[in-house]
């Protein structure tokens, strides 16, 4: 019997550990996959808040060797893979652990690539391109966020090209994620926002993507009521472990629709302004979000009108144009009341860049499932209406 390959979905997840202390539990993860000597990776903000000395102790006290490596920047580097990658083999670790936001993580993720390959990084962008397993890994994520704990992609910026590449492939979903919204507290109320924003940011590409499907939807919309409902509540009161747990919540699933269903225009468009002026990711998502919602919502408003009853917006009496004018302005309203209100030129980016940023932007893979087709035209007007 014959049968249509593009309406089969599947779902891909690691195990997950959720809940106020699930960190706790990494020694014991750790040990499970019989680590000997493990290779931590963090960055220099998450050392000053106090959560990689944390897990540096609770894998001592567990018998365990740890060799630490902070060197990973906003926007991981190809050379900070590469150096993570040459001392994980020059110290003879086999358990890789990340604790930090999505660039720790991607660069963990990196490094055990390049760990089990012995070749560069830049030779893994694109869809599928791993052969050799990983070593075992363990994420535990600090901001909510990017959800690389739970998602198929390894987001890489080469400096060389001033672009930023993905690398998407089941291979670099983790064995384990230690999903804890205590170590969520020590972000700012800006980070919280522009973290919380990016998760918002996934549930929607991934609920209107080409991908998307019954294994993903739930999961995205609970994620967009989520957010909306708690996440101006939480910027305004960042230490709040009852908002602080729902928001984690939220951009945990939020990271498990978009790391089925994929994305869209606008990470395609916010990896091409990431890699290039190698600013914020979630504020990047943040500027061109209400902009590439206005030129999706044609191709997809039926998909766009559930968005905006997830976002508590009663349809029920609105044709189209009034589902796309609320939608528009709860969008704006949330990201004005977060603090997100800037706009692209206030970045640095002139009209200039944006023939380089929108040919950037076209060679993503998250382009490939945006539910509008989009040309190179298309990506610069929007770029435009960003600026
Ligand atoms: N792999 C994926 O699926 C995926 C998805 C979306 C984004 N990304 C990538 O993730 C990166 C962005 O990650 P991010 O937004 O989580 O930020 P980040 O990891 O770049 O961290 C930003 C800053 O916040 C600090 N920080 C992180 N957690 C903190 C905490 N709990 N307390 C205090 N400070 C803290 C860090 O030290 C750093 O200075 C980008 O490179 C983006 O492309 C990856
Ligand atoms: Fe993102």
């Amino acid at each position: 019997m014959s049968y249509d390959i593009s309406t089969l979905r599947k779902f891909v997840s690691p195990e997950i550990v959720f809940g106020a202390g699930s960190r706790r539990s990494v020694a014991n993860f750790a040990s499970n996959f019989g680590a000997r000597h493990v290779f931590l990776v963090s960055d220099p903000g998450v050392v000053a808040a106090g959560w990689v000395a944390e897990v540096e102790t609770l894998l001592v006290e567990a018998g365990l060797r740890c060799t630490t490596f902070t060197a990973v920047s906003p926007n991981p580097k190809v050379d900070e893979v590469m150096a993570g990658a040459e001392l994980y083999r020059a110290s003879e670790c086999d358990v890789i652990v990340a604790i930090g936001g999505g660039s720790p993580m991607d660069c963990a993720k990196g490094i055990g690539i390049v760990a089990s390959h012995g070749r560069s990084i830049l030779e893994f962008e694109g869809v599928d391109t791993i052969r050799n397993p990983s070593p075992p890994l363990i994420l535990i994520p600090t901001t909510a966020g990017t959800s690389a704990d739970v998602s198929q992609f390894a987001i890489i910026s080469d400096p060389n090209r001033r672009f930023k590449f993905s690398i998407i492939s089941k291979a670099v979903v983790p064995d384990v994620s230690l999903i804890d919204p205590e170590v969520t507290e020590t972000m700012d109320a800006y980070l919280t926002a522009c973290t919380g924003v990016d998760a918002l940011v996934h549930a929607i590409e991934a609920f209107v993507s080409t991908g998307s499907g019954p294994l993903t939807d739930t999961h995205a919309l609970e994620a967009i009521r989520l957010i909306n409902g708690n996440l101006e509540a939480l910027v305004a009161n960042p230490s709040n472990p009852v908002l602080r747990e729902q928001i984690m919540l939220a951009s945990m699933q939020a990271g498990l629709a978009f790391s089925n269903a994929i994305l869209g225009a606008v990470h395609a468009m916010s990896h091409s302004l990431g890699g290039f002026l190698d600013l914020p990711h979630g504020l990047c998502n943040a500027l061109l979000l209400e902009h590439v919602v206005a030129y999706n919502f044609p191709s997809a408003e039926d998909r766009f009108r559930r968005v905006a009853e997830a976002m508590a917006i009663d349809t029920r009496s609105m044709n189209g144009a009034q589902v796309k004018a609320r939608l528009m302005t709860r969008i704006i309203e949330l990201k004005k009341t977060v603090g997100l209100e800037a706009r692209l030129k206030e970045l640095g980016v002139t009209t200039s860049d944006i023939p380089y940023l929108s040919g950037y932007a076209l060679k993503d893979p998250c382009i490939l499932t945006n539910p509008r087709k989009s040309s190179l035209r298309d990506v610069q007007v929007v770029y435009e209406e960003a600026l």
